[in-house]
């Protein structure tokens, strides 16, 4: 099965259109303030509209007052939600949107623990735990701490980039991979090679 691709933190809409055209399958839009991916509503938006048809647009959030998330979803078409924070189970399913729940992982991590606590939940993504930041950090972290036998879909994400991908899939068989840092030429700017180079590579896999 050929892995889902998602790509994170866009913040332009001919970007967004150009990854959809090189084969993403969704793209990703980061409202979280200290993020150098940040967008505001409006940018968010702009991008939505570009996107060509079955490409889906993702939220993502960390731990951001539920009426923010709201405001969010009154102007931007989001297809699916990712909260990347300590949001409770109650938190993620306020909303009635289907969601991602973001998961970061470390040694002690209990992975079957979260699938059953975030049991509606449309799928797991894996990140690494990195000290006090909550993501798009570009580290990668042991694939062997996941379970073979997740009842969740499993979205790898985690220091992913064009040279490690295939290895990746090859490894975990994730039903898709999630990219930001892996994907641009500096913080927050996406490099349009690196994007097609990331999908070729997931798609030889
Ligand atoms: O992209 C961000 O800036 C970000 C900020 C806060 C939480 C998560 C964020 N991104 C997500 O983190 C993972 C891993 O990203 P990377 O490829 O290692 O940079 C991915 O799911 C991004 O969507």
């Amino acid at each position: 099965m050929t892995a889902r691709i998602k790509i994170c933190g866009l913040r332009d809409a001919a970007t967004a259109r150009q990854a959809a055209r090189l084969g993403a399958d969704a793209i990703g839009l980061v409202f979280y303030g200290p993020s150098p991916r940040n967008v505001d509503i409006a940018t968010a938006a702009a991008v939505c509209a570009a996107l060509p048809p079955f490409v889906s647009s993702v939220g993502l959030f960390v731990n951001a007052e539920p009426a923010f998330v709201r405001e969010v979803l009154a102007s931007v078409p989001l297809d699916l939600l990712q909260f990347h924070g300590d949001e409770a189970p109650a938190y993620c399913r306020a909303f009635s949107r289907p969601y991602l729940k973001a998961v970061r992982v470390k040694p002690d991590v209990n992975l079957l623990e979260y699938a059953a606590r975030y049991a509606d939940a449309r799928g797991l993504l894996v990140d690494a735990f990195v000290d006090g930041v909550p993501g798009g950090t570009g580290e990668a972290f042991d694939w062997r701490l996941l379970p073979p036998d997740l009842p969740l879909p499993l979205v790898l994400s985690g220091g992913l980039d064009p040279d490690n991908v295939r290895n990746a899939v090859n490894r975990v068989s994730p039903w898709a991979v999630d990219v930001s840092s892996g994907v641009e030429s500096a913080k927050g700017v996406k490099d349009l090679e690196r994007i097609a180079a990331f999908i070729d590579a997931v798609r030889a896999a």
